[in-house]
């Protein structure tokens, strides 16, 4: 069987650029299984609390029981004073996220045909050489200068960027993000009618404007884009009249109308009633079926997908499930209800599965390991259970880390000890991996030519329990430069390669946190599904 090369080598998209082939398949690599094992209480965060920094930790009893970890014994017992106590740095979870590529691309290749793949992923293959059914997408680069000069092109951006007090916008990522796609429009003679949500406005609402927006978009651009007060209406069909080709018309934010989150027809209908046909480039927000991601589409012909869109789908969908081997992926994170569907997709395809963060205890205490006040999510025990069963089942090799760092309390200046996973007393909580476990890590991770990463090792916002986490971001960052395809899956994982400054080197940055979840847990996205397809579909 010819297994074609996969999508994202398609070094036509200028977001591919960076983009480096692979061998089609390669040995499995299995490295000693490591599994460990502790116990622990509930500790959660609410949505909300998490997106504003806000951590509780609930204190819990301790059961002791057996380890089934093999006692490490480097492990340090003393008190940590690697890291500075205080300083509770909290980073907020916002969508800031430096991408992993060149945002300056060259006009030229703004011309190239590319073609999104969509997999559906079997999940019954065996893993060297897969065969999954693919589903092409049209695509930006497949409109020529013919299908694009003097159209009126509505582009779905994702521009919900953070502002602060001032209105400034502090990371604009994702306004970079979403200019390869406009410049190519542009440069064809398409006038480009951008919209965009900000924030989650219940009506209209002046601090969620997009007027903001303007002055970086159009310092990108290299013209002057012009704003209108509404999404749909009479005087924003006057702007859109007027509009120029090669000109950019900004709607305002597009979620002051419920229509919009309701994905309500008549809505979409008026909004596609300003344009000719459809670009979806809003990764973002592509996993929400609203009237501008996906109502839209069913009145613009043709719908297609933006190049930052394609990327995305690329890396996350594309680079695993034909990676290239041995796949390794770090999964972490607060808890591990959260990324069940993640971990469950992850080991359909991957070789080598590393766990940290605050789920790995919900697993210690899964083998009647004692984990003191950690968190650990007593519903889950059985889940955990099942999920190492499944790892040996499929041969992945599943490490969780042999040693932890924990604390006498939730706090920036708690005092810490590094302890074998095995031994957490009562009262102390683990809130980082220990060095043991980023040296076995990091050794798994030199046998890989594809990583994937989602969540924390630890509590990074905490300085002294950011080491584990800034540890792997680093070594991700090490292995960017030989060759490796590393892709950061989106969320705090982001924010931790941006806190370290490694977020450039990686081979992929996803813009999208709940969209990237899904993605990799093997869900499809309604902004996706609803596109046209490409006019030759793709066998992989
Ligand atoms: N050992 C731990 N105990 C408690 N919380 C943890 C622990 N390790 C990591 N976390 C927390 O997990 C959160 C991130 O979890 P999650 O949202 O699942 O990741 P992501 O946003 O990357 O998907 C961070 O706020 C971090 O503080
Ligand atoms: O910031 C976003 O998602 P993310 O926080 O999951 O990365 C997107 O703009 C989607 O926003 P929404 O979650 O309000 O629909």
């Amino acid at each position: 069987m010819i297994e074609p090369e996969p999508q994202l080598n398609d070094k036509k998209n200028p977001l591919n650029a960076h983009f480096q082939p692979h061998s089609s398949t390669s040995s499995i690599l299995y490295i000693s299984r490591t599994l460990c094992f502790c116990r622990t209480h509930p500790h959660t965060h609410t949505d909300k609390e998490k997106r504003k920094g806000i951590h509780t930790m609930a204190s819990a009893t301790a059961s002791h029981t057996l380890c089934g970890i093999p006692t490490t014994s480097s492990s340090s017992s003393s008190t940590t004073n690697r890291v500075s106590p205080h300083s509770a740095r909290f980073l907020l979870k916002t969508p800031l996220r430096r991408l992993g590529f060149a945002g300056a691309v060259a006009d030229s290749l703004f011309t190239s045909h590319v073609a999104t793949r969509l997999r559906s992923f079997s999940g019954s293959s065996s893993k060297p050489v897969r065969a999954v059914v693919s589903m092409a997408k049209k695509s930006v680069g497949d409109l020529t200068a013919a299908d694009l000069k003097g159209k009126k092109v509505f582009v779905r951006a994702d521009l919900n960027v953070p502002l602060d007090d001032a209105q400034n916008i502090t990371d604009d990522t994702r306004i970079r993000a979403a200019i390869p796609t406009i410049k190519h429009l542009i440069a064809n003679g398409a006038k480009v009618i951008l919209s965009s949500h900000l924030g989650r406005p219940k009506g209209v609402t002046p601090k969620y404007s997009l007027s903001p927006l303007v002055p970086r978009l159009s310092e990108l651009l290299g013209i002057q884009v012009v704003k209108a007060d509404d999404c749909i209406g009479p005087e924003v069909e006057k702007l859109v009249a007027s509009l120029p080709e090669g000109g950019v018309l900004l709607l305002e934010n597009v979620r002051f109308y419920k229509e919009e989150e309701k994905n309500e027809p008549e809505f979409a209908k008026k909004l596609a009633a300003l344009a000719d046909l459809y670009v979806n480039d809003a990764f973002g927000t592509a996993h929400r079926a609203h009237a501008s991601t996906e109502g839209v589409t069913k009145f613009l012909k043709p719908s297609v997908a933006g190049f930052l869109l394609q990327k995305e789908l690329d890396y996350l969908v594309g680079a695993v499930s034909t990676p290239k081997r041995p796949f390794a992926a770090i999964v972490g994170g607060s808890k591990v209800s959260s990324k069940i569907g993640v971990i469950e997709s992850l080991l359909e395809k991957c070789d080598i599965l590393l766990l940290g963060g605050g789920m790995i205890f919900t697993f210690y205490k899964a083998q009647g390991l004692s984990v003191g006040s950690s968190l650990v999510e007593e519903d889950k025990l059985d889940l955990a259970t099942s999920l190492l069963e499944k790892a040996k089942a499929k041969g992945v090799s599943l490490l969780l880390p042999s040693d932890v760092v924990i604390a006498d309390k939730f706090a920036p200046d708690a005092n810490s000890k590094i302890v074998p996973a095995s031994a957490i007393p009562d009262g102390w909580m683990g809130l980082d991996i220990g060095p043991d476990s980023v040296k076995t890590f990091n050794d798994a991770l030199d046998t890989t030519k594809t990583v994937i990463w989602n969540g924390p090792m630890g509590v990074f916002e905490f300085d002294k329990f950011a080491v584990g986490t800034e540890a792997i971001a680093k070594k991700l960052a090490d292995l960017s430069g030989k060759g490796v395809t590393t892709i950061i899956g989106g969320g705090d994982s982001v924010a931790a390669v941006e806190k370290v400054g490694v977020a450039n080197v990686m081979s992929h940055i996803s813009t999208g946190g709940g969209a990237s979840l899904e993605l990799l847990e093997g869900k499809e996205l309604p902004g996706v599904i609803a596109l046209d397809e490409a006019d030759t579909p793709v066998a992989v």
